[in-house]
């Protein structure tokens, strides 16, 4: 029976699929957890689910030998050192797709918002004044969105910003199919000196620290808007916060911050606290009802097919295989080191225990091999302890 550790409040249905399964060792954690007292929360866990708070490093990894997988159940993986979680042969699952949408929403009504500058105008009317007047406020028609990351959510964005008459432009560092009537624009300066709003959708990571520096904001257009729900990484936000008070931009949506409060017990620390035509949001973007359920089953029926078949389809840092019924009588994944003689030599210790294999896939990635094999014969412990022992090894399971 495998012990499941969620934090982040993840949504019940994960749990359901869980349970539904047979698993019932299931803890859950309402918020995010640090240093010892995630270590502790760990402690005996097979299987971890996370959103985007809980940072899962390498010194946390190393403490956890009974760790066999983990499950963002969000689409950034970037809290998760995905290197060392395969060299210890933890496959890292995630939900690629289930809160895009959620996020596409959010920024084009923050786009409409800012630029009819009612951020502003909502605090002075609840502050008893009536301000009326079309002072810098413009319909989103005929202006230009810049788009920075063009993927799921990025392109989602532009194809609703075009429903509203907007021109939609973007800038990403990979090839990408232009949706609707979309264009590429290959430099990044060019591209935000067009725009009218600039909205990020970049993954984190340390390719993407400070993409939006104090240089790339002040080659966006004056009087624009700058939307994040990326991460919080990607803007430099003292560079923002001078860009707004100058007034070079008239406006910015910032759901995501460099250092996030890890409960709603802690305050934000951020500079933007107070502006004027800035919508602060506590890392939102992907949280609605709809989204979170869909996530919590998803998530949990990639860990849970992982823990009862093997199959690591849709892994984001691991060789994939897919799933298939097993045959013979027994199922065994092994993951290796990813040398030549792998499979040899996993092969004839298996023949050495008297097994038969029926059927074997394999597939690597990187530095690691990862092979299920199904075998006629019993995968006994005396079987796994022994194939755990081979020093091209890094885990071995019976499924
Ligand atoms: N605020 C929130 O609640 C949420 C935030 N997110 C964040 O949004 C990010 C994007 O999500 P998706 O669109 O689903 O990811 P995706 O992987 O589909 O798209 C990311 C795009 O960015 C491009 N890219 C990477 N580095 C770039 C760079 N330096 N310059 C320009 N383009 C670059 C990639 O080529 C790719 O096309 C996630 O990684 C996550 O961090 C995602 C969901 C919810
Ligand atoms: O999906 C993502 O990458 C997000 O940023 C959403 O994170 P969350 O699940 O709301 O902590």
């Amino acid at each position: 029976m495998p012990r499941i550790v969620l934090f982040e409040n993840i949504h019940a249905s994960a749990r359901e699929v869980f349970v539904a399964a047979g698993f019932d060792d299931v803890v859950t954690h309402a918020g995010a957890l640090t240093g010892e007292a995630l270590r502790e929360a760990l402690q005996g866990a097979n299987a971890v689910g996370i959103r985007s708070r809980t940072h899962l490093d390498q010194a946390v990894l190393a403490d956890l030998p009974d760790l066999r997988a983990i499950g963002c159940f969000c689409i950034g993986t970037n809290q998760v050192d995905l290197e060392t979680a395969a060299l210890r042969g933890i496959p890292v699952f995630n939900a690629p797709f289930s809160n895009t949408r959620s996020v596409a929403e959010l920024v084009l009504g923050e786009a409409i918002l800012l630029l009819r500058r009612i951020p502003e105008k909502n605090a002075r009317v609840h502050e008893g004044f009536w301000d009326k007047t079309a002072d810098g406020a413009y319909e989103a028609r005929g202006k230009t969105l810049g788009i920075v990351g063009y993927g799921n959510i990025g392109s989602q964005v532009g194809i609703l910003a075009e429903s509203f008459g907007m021109r939609v432009i973007y800038h990403d560092i990979e090839a990408k199919l232009p949706l609707g009537n979309a264009h590429a624009t290959s430099s990044l300066k060019k591209f935000l000196g067009q725009a009218d709003v600039v909205t990020l959708h970049v993954p984190g990571g340390k390719d993407t620290v400070n993409l939006l520096d104090a240089e790339a904001i002040a080659a966006m257009r004056p009087g624009s808007i700058l939307i994040n729900a990326s991460r919080g990484t990607v803007v430099d936000i003292p560079a923002l916060q001078r860009a707004l008070k100058s007034g070079h931009l008239s406006g910015a949506a910032i759901d995501v911050f460099p250092t996030e409060p890890k409960s709603r017990d802690e305050a934000l620390d951020s500079p933007l606290r107070g502006m004027q035509n800035v919508i602060l949001t506590p890392h939102i973007g992907g949280s609605t009802q709809e989204s979170q359920e869909n996530i919590g089953r998803e998530v949990a029926e990639k860990l849970k097919r992982f823990i009862s078949s093997g199959t690591t389809k849709g892994a984001v840092n691991f060789p994939e295989i897919a799933y298939h019924e097993q045959a013979g009588t027994a199922r065994i994944i092994h993951i290796h080191q990813n040398v030549p003689g792998a499979m040899g030599a996993l092969s004839n210790l298996m023949g050495e225990f008297g097994l038969n294999i029926v059927s074997q896939q394999l597939q690597t990635r990187g530095k690691i091999g990862y092979a299920i094999t199904d075998v006629d014969g019993e995968a006994t412990d005396q079987v796994i302890e022994g194939l755990r022992r081979h020093p091209i090894t890094i885990r071995c399971d019976r499924v």
